[in-house]
């Protein structure tokens, strides 16, 4: 079998996987944290790996930038794989003012001015994104277990990288920590599709403050903290 943007075999993905925005992430996760990896997927770049992290079979895919071409990815995995859990592991820009660079930060919920949240019900209608809360709470106590202190809050889903019309010193002070682009459209999908979902993210620069921001390399390659948390929570779940 092959879906449009997935050329693994049937049984190729775990039933969890490990959501990266950047590609090369995804490699990096497989290279430096399961073993016994096998590459499930390459189309456009979009690499797909499963392997096994402490014994457990776990998959990691590349899903690119923003809601659109996310959705793609989790349509497939969810739809034609079988897969039940998703956990992003993201960079995100910290807003709150307790938020610092390379904070991990967990999205309990997340707002956006992506159309496809209100597209998705009749007018009048705001649903509201969530994270399942198990993963949420594995999360946040596989984090204190590390000795982490996670923040925990709304994360904005921006429908655009480069945009000066949205006030975001206003949402700041509605308690929105951080922005990234996908968190509202996979949470949206996981009600829709019935998948469990959360979204782990290190803030790679803030929007306020300090213009100290982390490098490409270090957003592709560095995020350790997070991808632990993540792989913890898991494998933590699956039991
Ligand atoms: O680091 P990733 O997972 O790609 O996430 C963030 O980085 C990208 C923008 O640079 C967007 O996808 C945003 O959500
Ligand atoms: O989407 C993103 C990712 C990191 N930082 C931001 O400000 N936005």
């Amino acid at each position: 079998m092959s879906t449009p943007h997935i050329e693994a075999q049937n049984g190729d993905y775990a039933e969890t996987v490990l959501l990266p925005g950047d590609p090369l992430r995804a490699k990096y996760i497989a290279e430096n944290f399961l073993t016994n990896v096998k590459q499930v997927n390459s189309v456009r770049n979009a690499f797909g790996y499963t392997g096994e992290y402490k014994g457990h079979r776990i998959s990691v895919q590349g899903s690119g930038m923003g809601i659109p071409s996310m959705s793609i990815y989790i349509n497939e995995l969810v739809r034609f794989y079988g897969v039940k859990t998703i956990i992003r592991v993201g960079s995100c820009g910290g807003m709150a003012p307790g938020v610092k660079l390379r904070d991990v930060c967990l999205a309990s919920g997340s707002s956006t001015d992506s159309a496809v949240v209100a597209n998705s019900f009749a007018a009048g209608v705001h649903f509201a994104p969530l994270a399942d809360f198990k993963l949420l709470d594995t999360a946040y106590h596989v984090a204190k277990n590390m000795g982490i202190e996670p923040k925990v809050g709304d994360i904005f889903a921006a429908d655009r990288f480069y945009n000066d019309d949205i006030d975001m010193k206003k949402l700041a002070d509605y308690g929105v920590i951080g922005t990234e682009m996908e968190s509202a459209g996979l949470y949206l999908l996981a009600a829709k599709l019935h998948f469990r979902a959360l979204s782990v993210l290190t803030v790679s620069d803030l929007l306020f403050g300090s213009q100290e921001k982390t490098t490409a390399a270090e957003r592709e390659k560095t995020f350790n903290d997070m991808i632990k948390i993540s792989l913890e929570t898991a494998i933590a779940q699956a039991d």
